[in-house]
């Protein structure tokens, strides 16, 4: 759906090296993640495959088309959410959508716009200006505008930030409801958490290269020694009670809590361990690694 071979980026303002041999591949529907610090790149790559920046050399193919030679093909397939936020005042929300339907030609879809206003929890603010919309309405306001035209990629560059906990958590189901229909989605986010939940594959950007591209989940299980359990006892526990789990690096904190880590695969069998030598536990509590903490130790690497 998307390609992306050894693409650079040299702003030539700084003489900065934005994107170094960037090499992607994303298929039809996937959900993926991109995330990395400030400045690592990632509204460079994105404002490439919008059209906005030009690369310095590599090849893009969006849905087959190559995108220096098809611009027009392209900019149908993909809808760009973009970081800032720039509306114009002068036209109504529903206006304005209207426009936007009309840059590619779309007439009579004001159902479809009503459902989007209705989705993003905007139609009640259809007939006013931007001017009298909250930030967190001026980011949903840029989904719809990327969405009017039913892209098949949706490239969204950090829209939650700013936006609230409950219209963030509405906008998940969204955008789960998207993909759910076969959108392909590639979301750049500065919360992590965010990554963890509704993406399915994971690329880490740093300095202008990937550092990271993997599924989830096996990205999760590659760091799953990290899995950390505590128990809690009614009664205080002492060392000789635990060296059983020696392996396990435990700790003992304030008498009645134990700590240790373990790999995943291992819990049943520390569970089983601790109830065979009698250690009646009266609270548990299983820490996954998230994927925040992985992240960092990527980009600290
Ligand atoms: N127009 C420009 N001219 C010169 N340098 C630029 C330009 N735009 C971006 N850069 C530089 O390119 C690098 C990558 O910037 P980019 O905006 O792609 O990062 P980012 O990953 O999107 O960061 P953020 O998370 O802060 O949005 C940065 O060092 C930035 O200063």
């Amino acid at each position: 759906m998307l390609k992306i071979d050894n693409v650079s980026k040299t702003y030539k303002k700084g003489n900065k090296e934005a994107l170094k041999n960037i090499n992607l591949d994303i298929g039809k529907g996937e959900f993926t993640a991109l995330l990395g610090q400030n400045g690592a790149g990632k509204t460079t790559l994105i404002n490439i495959l919008a059209g906005n920046v030009q690369k310095t050399k590599g090849i893009v193919t969006i849905g087959g088309y190559d995108l220096d030679n098809n611009s027009l093909e392209t900019k149908r397939i993909i809808g760009i959410v973009p970081q800032e936020v720039g509306h114009d005042y002068v036209f109504t929300i529903e206006e304005m959508l209207k426009k936007q339907s009309g840059y590619f030609g779309i007439k009579n879809n004001k159902n479809y716009i009503d459902d989007l206003l209705e989705e993003l929890s905007l139609k009640d603010k259809r007939k006013v200006t931007a001017r009298e919309l909250s930030g967190g309405m001026k980011r949903r306001l840029l989904i719809a505008k990327a969405l009017v035209h039913k892209p098949k990629i949706l490239i969204l560059d950090e829209p939650t930030a700013g936006v609230d906990i409950e219209l963030r958590r509405s906008m998940y189901g969204f955008l789960n409801k998207l993909h759910g229909e076969g959108t392909t989605i590639i979301l750049t986010t500065h919360y992590i958490e965010e990554a963890e939940k509704l993406c399915k594959r994971i690329i880490v950007i740093d300095d202008g290269k990937i550092i990271e591209d993997q599924p989830k989940e096996k990205l999760m299980g590659l760091f799953s020694e990290n899995t950390r359990i505590k128990f809690e006892f009614d009664y205080d526990i002492n060392s000789s009670d635990i060296e059983f789990l020696e392996e396990y690096s435990p700790i003992i904190k304030e008498n009645r809590e134990l700590q240790i880590k373990v790999n995943k695969s291992d819990l049943s069998k520390v569970l089983r361990l601790v109830s065979e030598r009698g250690l009646k536990f009266v609270d548990i509590n299983v820490d996954k690694p998230k994927l925040e903490d992985i992240y960092l130790k990527l980009i600290r690497h």
